[in-house]
């Protein structure tokens, strides 16, 4: 079952698609940021969505998220749905637990955290306080409290941006194995194409308030950084983002 933005229910079971986005338009002071835009994320499906800085990826995925309704188009989502973003947003006067759970309808039991907390490696931060924990291991509280969520679909908002090099490894792998538990669809906004690469099943580039252009990632993963399978991609992918040239990087501006 679906529900869309505005909160009626699609009650038509639709087992082919998680998300389904048709003529998806959001405006700002009169400029329309997404103009028209047409999505469709298969159930269980790993999408990284790529794009300019400014280009709208964020406002999307507010939108998915329900935290943005003032929308014209169709937006189908699955109820179940869980968003974490660049930074953390835990409450500091709450300890660690208490984050997790924060929203979560009825009075869930602290066990249901630690499980969460756990599934990330943190299951002996419970009681912690957020000020207390490091960069990554704060980005995983947030995960956990996406998780508690039990999500059809996890929207990850630039999760990696603000780690460092070898947390940023980590973490990409963790979200790699809980989304191969998990079996959910996930949304991904990077920056990196080539954290793109190597997580995603589709990456797409937004691009003029719509998806520009789409392609499979298609290598049996495990993936590797420097996986000679990805390099047509990455050219691609690079060239779809105005980036070109050997000695670029595959971030693109920030
Ligand atoms: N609440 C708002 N009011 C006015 N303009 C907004 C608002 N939110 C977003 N915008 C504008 O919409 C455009 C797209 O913003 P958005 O944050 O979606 O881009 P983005 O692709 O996620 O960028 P980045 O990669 O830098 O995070 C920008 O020009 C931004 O200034």
């Amino acid at each position: 079952m679906a529900t869309d933005v505005q909160g009626t229910v699609n009650t038509a079971a639709d087992t082919t698609a998680a998300v389904r986005v048709e003529g998806l338009t959001r405006s700002f002071d009169g400029r329309p940021v997404i103009d028209g835009l047409d999505l469709t994320l298969r159930p269980g499906e790993f999408t990284a969505l790529l794009g300019h800085s400014g280009c709208g990826k964020s406002t999307l995925l507010r939108v998915l998220a329900g935290l943005d309704r003032d929308i014209e188009g169709t937006v189908l989502v699955p109820k179940r749905r869980a968003v974490a973003f660049q930074a953390p947003r835990l409450m500091p006067w709450k300890r660690v637990w208490r984050n997790v759970l924060l929203g979560l309808p009825g009075k869930p039991d602290r066990a249901v955290a630690e499980r969460a907390l756990a599934e990330v490696g943190l299951g002996d931060r419970s009681g912690a306080w957020p000020k207390t924990l490091s960069g990554g291991e704060a980005q995983r509280a947030s995960l956990a409290r996406a998780l508690v969520r039990e999500p059809d679909l996890l929207l990850l908002d630039e999760p990696f941006g603000a780690l460092d090099a070898l947390t940023r490894l980590t973490a990409q792998q963790l979200v790699a194995e809980l989304w191969q538990r998990r079996g959910c669809a996930v949304l991904l906004v990077t920056h990196d194409v080539d954290e793109a690469l190597l997580l995603a099943d589709r990456a797409l580039v937004m691009r003029d308030g719509v998806i520009a252009y789409e392609t499979a990632v298609t290598p049996d993963r495990p993936r590797t950084a420097g996986d000679p399978r990805l390099a047509a991609l990455r050219t691609r992918l690079l060239t779809e983002l105005g980036v070109e040239g050997p000695a670029t990087t595959a971030r693109t501006a920030a």
